[in-house]
């Protein structure tokens, strides 16, 4: 029987109810499958500032070194907005467990399902012609990894300011990830920049050129950000893998999540060079429905799948998540943000779409 250590962070806001359900999930599979987890949960974020005056506890550091893999929820909030930007979890927590661990390579797969195109926001004839995309972004640099300093001079003319910084090997690392992808995928990057105002974005295209020449079956196309942001809405079909920096990847895969229906639904992996990774939900803490029993669980659930499929390699469990999610979608198992007003009667709990998809895998 293998046997896996997985740290579980919750979090803050919807993640300890939609990790919940990733965990109801875990059991189904560990069943199924004859798997064996072995869970440590540890305060993150906002709850661990609250527990222990710290957003990333050394207990939880040690934890997560000690696990096979890091499944993880999401963190914030208001009632911690007001500290200084250093100590706000996601500064605190997320960006020093990426930076900590290296996890460069984070992974954001978005499609439409088949048979709920009409839950895009896209204009129908558009959603039809489908929208199955991955968005690869650096997340280990950039200008959420570049110096903050702020506040100098005074009045009117006081100022702070953020520094964006990417090497050639920043670059070329997540390059490759994204060109690696490709090669399974449709066999096509677009990589996003901004070079027509910003050095790094320069460089960016550069090294993405020169990664290119190892990959003649790769189409590369290069497209600047605010026309990527377009593209996205009026072609969504024409894109395959979007590699792309921090901070437009950020910006894009919110997007992108949104053309699928909903926050929700996006999953994530970080991983690095090792293959060890932090699995979490695209999306944030969703104060707005926090504590309503209200969020879809399914962004969590995915990301659960990319843990057992990338880091533990367990293909077959990882599978049957995918498919299980797939039926529930189908089968119109859905939470309210993906419904009409005229047919939020009919909407389904968090607990309710967790419930489903274990199941399914029953
Ligand atoms: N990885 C993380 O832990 C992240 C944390 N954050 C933090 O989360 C807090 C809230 O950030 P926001 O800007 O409001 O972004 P958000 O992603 O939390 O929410 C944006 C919108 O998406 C909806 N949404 C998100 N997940 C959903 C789900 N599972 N089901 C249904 N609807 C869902 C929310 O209700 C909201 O309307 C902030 O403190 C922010 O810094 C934001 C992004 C990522
Ligand atoms: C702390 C933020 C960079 C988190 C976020 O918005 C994300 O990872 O998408
Ligand atoms: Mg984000």
């Amino acid at each position: 029987m293998s046997e896996y250590k997985i740290a579980v962070l919750a979090g803050d806001g919807i993640g300890p109810e939609v990790m919940f359900e990733a965990k109801k999930v875990l059991a189904a599979v560990s069943s199924k499958f004859n798997i064996k987890f072995n869970l440590s949960e540890f305060d993150v974020g906002g709850i661990a500032i609250d527990n222990h005056g710290h957003a990333l506890p050394d207990a939880t550091l040690k934890g997560c070194e000690a696990a096979d893999a890091i499944l993880f929820g999401s963190i914030g909030g208001p009632k911690w907005d007001s500290l200084p930007l250093e100590q706000r979890p996601e500064r605190a927590a997320l960006l020093a467990l990426r930076g900590h661990f290296d996890l460069f390579s984070n992974l954001r797969p978005a499609k439409i399902y088949p048979g709920l195109e009409a839950l895009s926001p896209l204009r129908a004839d558009i959603a039809a012609s489908g929208f199955d995309v991955l968005v690869i972004r650096e997340l280990t640099s950039g200008i959420y990894f570049g110096k903050p300093k702020g506040l100098e001079g005074e009045g009117e003319e006081q100022y702070a300011f953020d520094t964006m910084r990417y090497s050639r090997r920043e670059i070329r690392r997540i390059a490759i990830s994204a060109f690696e992808a490709a090669m399974k995928r449709g066999k096509k990057v677009t990589s996003v920049d901004k070079a027509n105002v910003l050095v790094c974005s320069r460089l960016w295209r550069e090294v993405t050129e020169e990664v290119a020449l190892d990959y003649p079956e790769v189409k590369l196309e290069h497209i600047y950000i605010d026309n990527a942001t377009m593209q996205l809405l009026r072609y969504p079909n024409s894109f395959d893998v979007m590699l792309c920096s921090n901070l437009f990847g950020d910006i894009i895969s919110d997007e992108c999540a949104m053309i699928t229906g909903s926050m929700g639904l996006l999953p994530s992996a970080s991983i690095n060079g090792s293959g060890f990774g932090l699995f979490e939900p695209a999306g944030g803490s969703a104060p707005d429905i926090a504590g309503q029993g209200i969020a879809n669980p399914i962004a969590q659930i995915l990301s659960l799948s990319m843990l057992l499929r990338f880091s533990l390699n367990e293909t077959a469990a990882a599978d049957a998540i995918d498919q299980a999610v797939l039926q529930t979608l189908a089968d119109g198992i859905l939470t309210g943000e993906l419904l009409a007003k005229e047919q939020r009667h009919l909407a389904k709990s968090t607990s309710e779409v967790g419930d489903y998809i274990v199941g399914l895998l029953a």
